[in-house]
């Protein structure tokens, strides 16, 4: 008997492995076929075992002898793509790898024009739908669509992100980030060390995406007093759940944002019994902001229905409207003719709040942390500030005075160069189709891409990719190219005087067409196309690319107006004891450089994905400090 099971078992592992060994011979044959210089891999990085348990597994690895490793270990880092850049491509003399693994191919590409090819091909190139799995949990929507189906979405979504939308993020975006210099500081010069921006970095744009989304302004703790009651939206703005409810709005929001990634993964059942919170607080949370956004949904109808709804100000209102939920439709007899049903409508409202509030958190977040570290470029973005809006109190900026220079100047190209230097998103993901394999020109070579193959537009590469970013002598003593590791927003201002012309841009780098769409402001660098991809490109860009510059914007303008940020050197001296050290001395530089290379230390190896790239190990402690009482001024 025990010898038949053990037969049995060594007939499953032979026909596994003979089957395994079919298929890698199979993807190799392709990826020779293919001309693509081609890396071969145990499996993929992509493998559900491999991203749950793969950094135990690494270091374990690690202690194989380099000689078996060294060719493909490395690949399978976790987040290899942000943390070697274009090194790869440059050791490979291409600007894309294929990667050969049993489970299929996996193509890499870091050359714009073959990035912007694939791009502008959507029919030939696809998203791989199967990745996107904990998006559509509440309906059908743009994110996760192809065909037929995102066209008809897109076309309903896209007008949504209006000039009168971007008027209430640009409001939204001012009010919020001066509500939360208040709960840092609580109206002092200067605040406590903060130990959790990158949670209040998500507070506050969830505040801004609920305002300027759904028309639900949410308040800071010490603002909660003066709770709105208008239009009905007194049982969203309240701190406690309402009647009905379990969670208040806001909590059901966060909860729901930062347990997310759980409803997909496990049945409800399994979650109810899982022993830890996480999956737990996910059905929770998952069930009261859909009843909250039926709710509010239900109520936008009946304003609708009473024509009181003020046409368009947030997107929720907006794809209503263009859905063709509208006073008339509602008040009529006949059987609503929607271009979007009701879940399809509530799908998208969910995924603007999923696709929009941890990526522009991330991008602001990075910037406080790198404008932090650059303590000369932080004056340059405050001088200009100065220089835009004066000594104006908030409440005097204006969206068509003040934002126009604002996202032509140094706020915006503090966070461009951010989300260059850190994309929310490492690798935008595409595939190629079954039966469909497709030909790709890199650098003049025609190669023809395997079915059913995934591929990656590796964002980090790209955006280090010397033939493609223009060098900037001026600003850098490095030779050209090679300070791409560099913070400098600089090299996003074509109004600086020092700045190359075009003609003595890189080879291959249009400075005349822009990858930034309609984002861009005229005033800034505009990258060849398929060179800068913090929101993708082509099609299926990003539909909030202008309400997330004009967010991260305008919070670092109303930030940096009046207050610097500062790293935090709490965990090194005493207050008392840096007093002692004079301003500007070497000791006081000391002190700044062993938390600065703490920050750095986090920036290049505390990092993960899970939806988006953030620190993971360890974190970069702040502080906030009025202009003018810095610790740590110095040019
Ligand atoms: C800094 C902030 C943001 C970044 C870095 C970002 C990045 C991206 C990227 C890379 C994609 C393409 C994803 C893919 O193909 O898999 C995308 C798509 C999308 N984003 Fe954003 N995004 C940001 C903010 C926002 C905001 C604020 C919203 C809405 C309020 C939004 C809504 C969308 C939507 C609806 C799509 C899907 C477009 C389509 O497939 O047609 N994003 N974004």
């Amino acid at each position: 008997m025990s010898a038949t099971i053990f037969l049995s078992v060594v007939a499953i592992a032979a026909v596994y492995f003979f089957n395994l060994s079919r298929c890698f011979w199979a993807n190799l044959q392709a990826a020779k076929k293919s001309g693509f210089p081609f890396i071969c891999l145990p499996w993929d990085k992509f493998n559900i075992f491999w991203m749950v348990t793969g950094n135990f597994w690494v270091p374990l690895l690690d202690k194989l002898p380099a000689a078996i490793t060294e060719p493909w270990l490395p690949f399978l880092r976790l987040e290899w793509t942000y943390e070697r850049k274009y090194e790869p491509f440059a050791l490979m003399g291409s600007e894309a790898i294929m990667f050969v693994a049993p489970g299929g191919n996996h193509l890499y590409v870091a050359s714009p024009p073959a990035i912007a090819d694939i791009a502008a091909r959507r029919i030939d190139f696809q998203k791989p739908l199967e990745r996107y799995r904990d998006v559509n949990l509440y309906g059908d929507n743009v994110v996760v669509s192809e065909g037929e189906m995102w066209r008809r979405h897109r076309k309903v979504a896209a007008p949504t992100f209006s000039e009168k939308n971007n008027r209430v993020v640009f409001e939204e975006s001012v009010r919020q980030a001066h509500a939360l210099l208040y709960h840092w500081t609580r109206g002092k010069t200067e605040s406590d060390p903060l130990h959790h921006v990158d949670d209040d970095m998500m507070s506050i744009s969830l505040h801004i995406i609920s305002k300027a989304g759904f028309g639900v302004r949410v308040l800071w703790p010490h603002e909660e007093s003066a709770a709105q009651e208008e239009d009905g939206l007194g049982r969203f703005a309240s701190t406690k759940a309402p009647p009905g409810h379990a969670l208040s709005y806001k909590d059901a929001m966060k909860k729901l944002m930062k347990n997310i990634i759980w409803v997909p993964i496990l049945p409800k059942w399994l979650r109810q019994i899982a022993p830890f919170e996480g999956p737990k607080t996910a059905t929770l949370a998952y069930e009261e902001w859909g009843l909250f956004m039926k709710e509010l949904y239900d109520m936008k109808r009946i304003h609708m229905r009473e024509g009181k709804i003020i046409e368009g100000m947030d997107l929720l209102g907006a794809i209503m409207k263009g859905a063709g939920v509208n006073e008339d439709s509602l008040n009529s007899s006949e059987p609503p003719k929607q271009l979007l049903s009701d879940s399809e409508i509530l799908g998208n409202a969910f995924v603007f709040i999923l696709a929009g509030h941890e990526t522009t958190a991330n991008a602001i977040h990075f910037s406080l942390v790198l404008l932090a570290l650059n303590p000369p470029t932080q004056r340059r973005l405050q001088a200009e500030l100065t220089r835009i809006l004066g000594d104006r109190p908030s409440e005097e900026w204006d969206y068509d005075r003040d934002l126009p220079r604002i996202m032509g100047g140094m706020p915006a190209a503090v966070l461009s160069e951010t989300m260059r230097l850190i994309p929310a998103v490492t690798g935008i993901p595409k595939s190629t189709m079954k039966d469909s394999p497709q030909t790709l020109n890199v650098n003049g070579r025609i190669h023809m891409v395997p079915a059913e193959c995934i591929i990656s537009l590796d964002v980090p590469a790209t955006h280090h990719n010397p033939r493609y970013w223009p060098a900037r002598p001026d600003i850098s003593a490095l030779p050209p190219g090679e300070d791409l590791d560099q913070f400098k927003p600089e090299r996003w201002l074509t109004n600086d005087a020092s700045r190359p012309s075009a003609s003595s841009t890189r080879e291959g780098s249009p400075d005349s067409q822009s990858s930034g769409g309609e984002t861009a402001s005229p005033n800034l660098f505009r990258p060849a196309p398929g060179t800068f991809l913090p929101f993708s490109e082509g099609h299926r860009s990003c539909l909030g690319k202008r309400f997330a510059m004009i967010e991260g914007a305008s919070v670092l303008t109303a930030l940096f107006h009046e207050y610097s940020v500062e790293l935090a050197v709490d965990d090194f001296i005493t207050d008392e004891e840096l007093e002692k050290m004079p301003p500007g001395s070497p000791e006081r530089r000391e002190v700044w450089q062993k938390a600065a290379d703490n920050a750095m230390h986090v920036l290049k190896h505390g990092m993960g994905s899970i939806i988006t790239l953030q620190m993971r190990r360890g974190h970069v402690p702040l502080r906030v400090v009025r202009r003018g009482e810095e610790r740590f001024a110095w040019d």
